[in-house]
């Protein structure tokens, strides 16, 4: 089936309508970044850089580092971006823009995140790196999509019963890792961690400014909550987003967490753009 000029949208030199790539621009390994300042600070570690492309604040490098073609994007921040982003870069791989069909033969990604994020369990320290092994989307994303089957129900039954998460939220969804690539990152300087994603940075991540929240002890009650033996241990903004479009659509997706705040001691890192650069030079370490 041809996919039509509205859903397949590509620009005037057939590139992808939001992230203004070609196929042939990005790499099957893919670091995905929030902030479009922190592709630069991932790139200038390649060996070379054969192109750089942008629009709106999806930023592409791809490159070569010993040896290795890797892209890095960033996403923006939200499970929305994230929505574009990996629609999008599996069209890259997966949809012939000529034909403009569905490819028969598929292309795996393999998709790391380098993210920050804030802890919510007192234990964890500042300016640890931590791998989200699970992710529970707070977010809407997942539910828009025929993904009932990569979803861990009896867990969010659970997790919506000692939160009594209120109705008008949307129902929260569990993914997790791919744990081939997140077993070449992981390492003794790797906390594993379950991490919840949320629509928002104030609010939906329990801070309070001007405005009361809904519930004044969501943070207590995701740190409180336990499965087995998975505790919640930090939230962000993309992490549940790329764990199930990933799985829905064959890719391998990882996402790595530089924790710059903790939530439960109130402290927020006095280093943070060090941390972030520590965990961009060991993820490249491990993935070259
Ligand atoms: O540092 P990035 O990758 O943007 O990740 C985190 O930081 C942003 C909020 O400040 C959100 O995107 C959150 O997920
Ligand atoms: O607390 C934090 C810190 C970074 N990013 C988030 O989304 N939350």
């Amino acid at each position: 089936m041809q996919l039509s000029p509205s859903e397949l949208i590509l620009n005037a030199d057939n590139s992808i309508y939001h992230l203004n790539i070609l196929p042939e621009d990005i790499a099957t390994t893919i670091i995905t970044v929030g902030d479009p300042d922190r592709v630069g600070e991932v790139s200038k570690y390649f060996d070379t850089i054969e192109l750089k492309k942008g629009k709106r604040e999806f930023i592409t490098h791809t490159g070569v580092l010993n040896g290795k073609r890797i892209s890095v994007i960033s996403t923006g921040i939200g499970t929305d971006n994230i929505d574009i982003v990996l629609n999008e870069l599996d069209a890259l791989v997966n949809i012939d823009f000529t034909t403009r069909t569905i490819k028969e033969e598929k292309t795996t990604l393999d998709i790391i995140r380098i993210g920050t994020s804030g802890a919510i369990q007192k234990d964890i320290p500042i300016n640890t790196f931590l791998l989200s092994e699970y992710a529970i989307g707070l977010d809407s994303l997942l539910q828009f999509y025929d993904s009932k089957h990569i979803q861990n129900s009896d867990l969010q039954d659970a997790f919506v019963a000692h939160t009594d998460w209120a109705k008008d939220k949307s129902t929260p969804y569990v993914v997790t890792c791919a744990k081939s690539l997140a077993d070449k990152v992981a390492s003794d300087k790797i906390r594993m961690g379950f991490t919840a994603t949320n629509v928002g940075f104030y609010g939906p991540q329990g801070r309070i400014l001007r405005l009361n929240t809904q519930d004044n002890a969501l943070n207590s009650k995701l740190a409180s909550f336990r499965y087995n033996d998975l505790k919640i241990t930090n939230l962000e903004m993309e992490t549940s987003g790329i764990y199930g479009l990933a799985k829905l659509l064959g890719h391998n997706a990882i996402s790595l967490n530089a924790i710059l705040a903790n939530r439960a001691t109130e402290e927020f890192s006095v280093t943070p753009g060090e941390t972030v650069e520590e965990l961009i030079k060991y993820t490249l370490n491990k993935l070259t």
